[in-house]
């Protein structure tokens, strides 16, 4: 047999699988998504097998045999690995690149196997586990306690299949130790004695000598599960030694087991139980648990408005997924996974719920995710990267605040979680709930394709959309015929909306009212408090309520300017404006890292009158403390949050009341409940409008309706006061008045004229290297060679046919940020529609345009579906 292997050179050039022999020795150990090394290029590098076939493609003498095995339990299991296939395609990325995002950063060296016999199969209970006790790995196994799989391979050919169904089985405990990366941390543990009857006896019969070893062994007879040993001494009020003392005697075992790092041990959640339902969450719900009863491959789009009970609706739903034995993924953007967003899965699926995040180090990222593989956690909840927890049979996904654009990975492999999600649920026929009080448009265009004429609101009715992502076609793989007639043709070509219109318990929407700042310097006042949102401050302050105030920062000045000639300060590695942090007194560059001293005086006329515009934050905060004196403020913004574990911290505080004011920038947007929360404040509405991104007004409105949100979610009614200098512009006014559908049909006849998703897609090609004239003969080179292979497939532009499927290929023209870190950047744009193969004509493009060594003249970096646009 041989094994085609994905080797780690994330390149276009080696971007194909590698055959290579699998030595005797490791057959039925090498499966597909085992991880291996392999000579290549006279090193030894690391690769996935993707593919196990009887011959090789090339000639049986050339072939090289595999070098090592780098764990004995694939890390990745095929439906991954088919996953990253589609990745590498849609997104045209290297498939290493694409599998290499699918494992914990901590498994990148070789992995040590050790397997024992499980606590269940030492009780002798093997009929159940499906064990042959006779088989001889088995007995070597009981006979030795621990043993490295390298061993059992060395000494069991042939037994690989039935030693990895035994760990499936969980009649093998697997323990994993990461050579020369990271040691799991061994911790010595107490266990009953082997024979509890004689030890009985033997007690019994003891005289009062060692009183203290004795009352240890009681102990353990009467509590037998395993505790460590320091747990175990400081328990009994003994010294370890005692124990240990006990344990020669025979009478209880010490054994080292591996001690698993969970970051929220000792935190005692609370348990909850499920709240009876709304009448608008049963509704939704039935239509999610029909769904997951058929366990065919269906998209729901949950546009449910903010404080409408979204995450009871996801907990239940979790529910009835477990009972069928399949296992939930839940993502939340990386910033909303609070400690209150996991306590209230924590709350209901206890130590079943794994958490992954990028705030966990990656020795605990590397255990929970090892708890989800080997069947100990059933539901994952975590940001993006979690849609690849390595669970067997996923029945349920759901994405939080699915309009988020965290959901996008900004670096290669480009992915959107979102459309991954979709993926993956055809895969295992699962369903995908999308949840959103602002649905993205390319998902609400998604979900209005497929309502038909049952319009069970009044939303706006996109026609003409390319129904951006392609959410359809359910239970391909079950192969069933489609059971619920019309509904489920619909289902094909897109996602099934579920509105939720109202808030929990007929708690009404808070009131928002807009504070046009033009007016308030006219009538004189220059502070960025309006008089009325200084007043309803006031009145929460005396009232003892609290209040949340926004800082919408993207676009915010922070940087240095001066005011007699108006110079300001410019990274001289890229061309962007240096931004100012007060803290450090320093000017920094957000994309190379560069920093230098704030200036005195002005480089270039040097004026005094040099300013300084600090995060935008800092200078509300001392606003604040100015204008009320005593205030408690908690900040809550980049500067304030990089430790780990801060944004907990802020926000307990905040929800201990101890703090009147929780201040910050989108990060205070998102998922908080808290009770006592009746003002919410917005101090400019308005950076966000006029950046340079066709999603700017969808951004705004978005952030302005999730805050607004976050006021009056309980018994005490709430408010929102929003200061903007756009007050008639139709993004704000959407968001005053709560309403979603005159937000989409305005954006939509924009999107329309402007040709933008979602009526057609956007692939970006960014360029970049240190000559400009390199820069822009490659770019003109691949946009040439992309219009001729454009035509010679026979797709047109859209001014030419009836604009139902096109493909134009814009620039190169310089893009919004023309120099990064001392490289000149170009931009190519595809615009595309309908079925146009434009991944693969890029693929393409780019290898005709790449010298002999297969790479680009200069750096060619893909973004499928973009969010940024720099
Ligand atoms: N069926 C119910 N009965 C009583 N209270 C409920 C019910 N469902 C949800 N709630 C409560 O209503 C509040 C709002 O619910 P939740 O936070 O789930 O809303 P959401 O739709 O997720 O909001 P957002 O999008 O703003 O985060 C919570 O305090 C929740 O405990
Ligand atoms: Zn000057
Ligand atoms: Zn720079």
């Amino acid at each position: 047999m041989i094994a085609r292997v994905i080797v780690d050179v994330p390149s276009r050039a080696t971007d194909r699988p590698f055959d290579y022999a699998i030595p005797a020795d490791m057959e039925g150990w090498v499966e597909v998504g085992s991880r291996v090394g392999v000579p290549f290029g006279g090193r030894v590098l690391q690769g996935f097998v993707v593919g196990i076939a009887p011959f090789a493609d090339i000639d049986a003498k050339r072939l090289k045999p595999i070098a090592e095995l780098l764990d004995h339990i694939p890390p990745l299991s095929p439906d991954l690995v088919e996953l990253a296939q589609w990745i590498g395609d849609k997104y045209c990325c290297p498939l290493t690149t694409a599998l290499q995002a699918m494992i914990p950063s901590a498994l990148k060296g070789k992995a040590d196997s050790v397997v024992s016999l499980s606590e269940d199969a030492k009780e002798e209970d093997a009929g159940q586990l499906q064990l042959d006790v006779a088989e001889p790995w088995f007995q070597y196994i009981r006979q030795h306690g621990e043993v490295r799989l390298a061993l059992l391979q060395e000494r069991f050919p042939g037994a690989a299949a039935g030693i990895k169904a035994a760990i499936r089985r969980g009649a093998l405990t697997e323990e994993v130790s990461i050579r020369d990366r990271l040691k799991v941390r061994k911790v010595l543990t107490v266990f009953p004695p082997d024979n509890p009857d004689a030890v009985r006896a033997e007690l019994a019969a003891a005289t009062p000598r060692a009183a203290k070893q004795q009352e240890a062994a009681r102990y353990m007879l009467a509590n037998p599960t395993p505790i460590a040993l320091a747990a175990l001494a400081q328990e009994l009020g003994a010294t370890t030694g005692t124990i240990r003392g006990a344990a020669e005697k025979g009478w209880l075992s010490i054994r080292e087991t591996e001690q698993r790092r969970d970051p929220y041990a000792g935190r005692g959640f609370k348990r909850t139980e499920p709240l009876p339902l709304t009448e608008g969450q049963q509704t939704v719900f039935g239509e999610l648990a029909e769904a997951l009863d058929n366990e065919a491959s269906r998209v729901f789009l949950l546009h449910g408005v903010t404080g409408s009970g979204k995450t009871e609706v996801y907990l239940q739903a979790i529910a009835r997924c477990l009972l069928a034995e399949r296992q939930a993924i839940v993502l939340v953007p990386e910033i909303a996974l609070t400690p209150q967003m996991v306590e209230r899965f924590k709350g209901r699926f206890g130590d079943s719920v794994a958490v992954l995040h990028s705030r966990l180090s990656s020795g605990e990222r590397y255990d929970e995710w090892r708890k989800i593989r080997e069947g100990r956690a059933e539901v994952a909840v975590g940001a993006r990267s979690a849609v690849f927890a390595p669970f067997r049979r996923v029945g349920l996904i759901i994405i939080d605040e699915e309009h988020e654009s965290s959901y996008k990975q900004e670096e290669s492999p480009k992915y959107h979680a979102r459309d991954v999600a979709v993926q993956r649920a055809r895969q295992h026929g699962a369903i995908v709930v999308l949840g959103s009080a602002t649905p993205s448009l390319e998902s609400f265009a998604a979900a209005s394709a497929s309502r038909g004429q049952a319009d069970r609101a009044a939303y706006a009715s996109p026609s003409g959309h390319t129904g951006q992502t392609d959410y359809g076609s359910p239970a391909v793989r079950t192969g069933q015929p489609d059971q619920a007639g019309d509904r489920s043709a619909a289902a094909k070509r897109g996602a099934a909306l579920l509105p939720m219109p109202d808030r929990v318990a007929g708690r009404p929407l808070p009131k928002v009212h807009l504070v046009d700042m033009r007016d308030e310097l006219k009538g004189g006042n220059r502070s960025m408090f309006s008089r009325q949102l200084h007043e309803a401050l006031l009145q929460r302050l005396e009232r003892g309520e609290q209040s949340v105030l926004l800082l919408n920062r993207r676009g915010y000045s922070t940087f240095v300017m001066c005011r007699s000639c108006g110079y300001t300060a410019q990274c001289p590695h890229c061309d962007i404006s240096l931004t100012y942090h007060q803290k450090s007194r320093a000017l920094r560059c957000h994309y190379c890292g560069h920093a230098e001293q704030a200036p005195e005086k002005c480089p270039s006329c040097e004026s005094e009158h040099i300013r300084f515009f600090g995060t935008g934050t800092q200078r509300v905060e001392e606003e604040l403390a100015k204008l009320f004196p005593g205030i408690r403020v908690i900040r809550m913004d980049v500067d304030t949050t990089t430790e780990k574990g801060s944004h907990e911290k802020w926000l307990t505080m905040f929800g201990e009341r101890q703090a009147d004011v929780l201040l910050g920038t989108q990060m205070v947007a998102k998922g908080l409940d808290f009770p006592y929360v009746t003002l919410v404040g917005v101090i400019a509405a308005d950076t966000s409008l006029h950046l340079p991104d066709f999603r700017a007004a969808e951004k705004t409105f978005q952030l302005l309706t999730q805050v607004a949100g976050r006021a009056g979610r309980h018994e005490l009614p709430g408010e929102v006061i929003v200061q903007t200098y756009n007050p008639e512009h139709y993004a704000i006014i959407s968001a005053q008045h709560h309403d979603y559908s005159a937000f989409v049909q305005e954006e939509l006849k924009h999107r329309r004229f402007m040709a933008y998703p979602p009526f057609c897609r956007l692939i970006l090609v960014t360029l970049s290297h240190e000559q400009l004239a390199l820069v822009v003969s490659e770019g003109e080179k691949l946009a040439a060679t992309l219009r001729d292979l454009a035509r010679a497939a026979g797709i047109r532009g859209s001014d030419e046919g009836d604009g139902s499927r096109f493909i134009d290929i814009l620039g190169p023209v310089a893009s919004p940020i023309p120099r990064m870190k001392d490289r000149y950047r170009f931009q190519c744009m595809i615009k595309y529609r309908g079925s146009t193969g434009a991944a693969e004509l890029l693929k393409q493009a780019i290898s005709l345009v790449s010298g002999s060594n297969g790479q680009p003249a200069v750096t060619m970096s893909v973004d499928v579906d973009p969010q940024v646009i720099l």
